[in-house]
């Protein structure tokens, strides 16, 4: 039977050859589950030719949600009514070594952009990462949002591996409405220059906030072209007391067919499986669609929130390794040691220089 369009695009992905923009909106636009399941098995067979059986575990720690910022999408804008709260360094470390202890890879400092911190100097963020980078030697990622080019360069002397800034969208027009008063040049040139001085770039869209298929595509094409460490992409879960709606037209596989297709054209990239979305029932059809980073790992009881769920999983105890574990045991699939890891990013580091 001659070979289907999409046979040959995957021939093509296989071949490691890149994708043109109109491939990759077709592979986008698949809704027949022979055809669906085509493109998982396709990252799948990417993804484990790039790492084996292979999966990164993130800690995550929202350690302030405070913000100056009005995100229509984000349950942490300013102007919204929330139990709020900022962790001070002795909490922060607290919450590490339990992260650490529980078997997690890396531990992503979040924060929002929290006035406290932009008018008094970021001294107790940066506190709190030299003495988890000394105390605990474990590899750092930090998500602070937009900041200046001097508190990046004392993240990377402080040790920190990756900076993560994540654009939601590369539609200047849909930026706008998405990331009300922001610029999108500077939260462009910020995460390029944090690539620039040597750090790891993890850059990010969401889906489900009226962007178009195009958009998709333009953004894994941009993604590819930024060379980011680690690209991801998250569905947009509704939330009290913000402006943005689901949008109407929702395909419940319009996240696992982008993270399907960003293991196509970012072959090397480690994509996260968020469990910040759906909480741990996401888990598996995230990593069955390529994803190799389980994300959003939070220890229960500690007051912490998720960004997008801001409870789901915690305090129960199912956002954590032991459960994750589990699950990846039952999919043949292993979480990487410590030791993988370093090994891994330490290469990354090199080949950036
Ligand atoms: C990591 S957190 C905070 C870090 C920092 N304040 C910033 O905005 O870059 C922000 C990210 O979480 C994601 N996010 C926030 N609200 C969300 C929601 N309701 N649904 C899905 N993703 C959401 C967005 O991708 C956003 O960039
Ligand atoms: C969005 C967060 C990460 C921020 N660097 C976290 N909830 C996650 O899903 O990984
Ligand atoms: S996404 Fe980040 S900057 Fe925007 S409101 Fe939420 S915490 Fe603030």
């Amino acid at each position: 039977m001659m070979d289907s369009n999409l046979d040959k695009i995957i021939y093509k992905a296989l071949e490691g050859a890149e994708l043109e923009k109109e491939e990759i909106v077709e592979l986008l636009l698949l809704d027949k589950e022979d055809d669906l399941n085509k493109l998982f098995g396709a990252a799948r067979r990417i993804r484990s030719r790039e790492f084996g059986n292979k999966i990164f575990l993130y800690g995550f720690v929202y350690f302030s949600n405070y913000c100056r910022n009005g995100c229509s999408f984000c349950y942490s804008r300013k102007s919204n009514e929330i139990e709020r709260y900022r962790k001070n360094t002795e909490d922060i470390m607290d919450i590490a070594v339990k992260l650490k202890e529980a078997g997690v890879n890396l531990i992503d400092l979040t924060m929002g952009e929290d006035p406290y911190y932009h008018s008094s100097g970021f001294e107790d963020v940066l506190e709190a990462v030299v003495r988890t980078k000394k105390e605990m030697d474990i590899p750092l990622m930090i998500s602070p949002g937009v900041v200046e080019y001097d508190l990046i360069d004392r993240f990377k002397s402080s040790g920190v591996e990756w900076y993560a800034l994540y654009q939601e969208t590369h539609n200047r027009r849909l930026f706008k409405d998405l990331r009300k008063n922001q610029n999108y040049d500077k939260r462009m040139d910020t995460k390029l220059y944090a690539k620039n001085i040597g750090m790891l770039l993890e850059e990010g869209i969401m889906v489900g906030v009226g962007e178009k298929i195009e958009d998709i595509a333009d953004s894994i094409l941009e993604m590819k072209s930024m060379k980011a460490d680690q690209v991801r992409v998250m569905t947009f879960v509704p939330q009290e007391g913000i402006p943005l709606q689901a949008s109407a037209e929702n395909d419940e596989y319009l996240e696992l067919k982008t993270i399907a297709v960003l293991r196509l054209v970012c072959q090397k990239s480690l994509i996260p499986a968020s469990l910040d979305i759906e909480g741990i029932d996401g888990l598996k059809p995230r990593i069955d669609s390529g994803a190799n980073v389980i994300t959003s790992i939070i220890p229960p009881s500690e007051g912490l929130h998720g960004v997008a769920q801001s409870c789901k999983d915690i305090d129960d105890g199912n956002r954590s390794v032991v459960t994750v574990e589990k699950i990846l045991d039952s999919m043949g699939l292993k979480a990487a040691t410590n030791m993988e890891y370093k090994e891994h990013i330490d290469q990354r580091m090199v080949q950036h220089v």
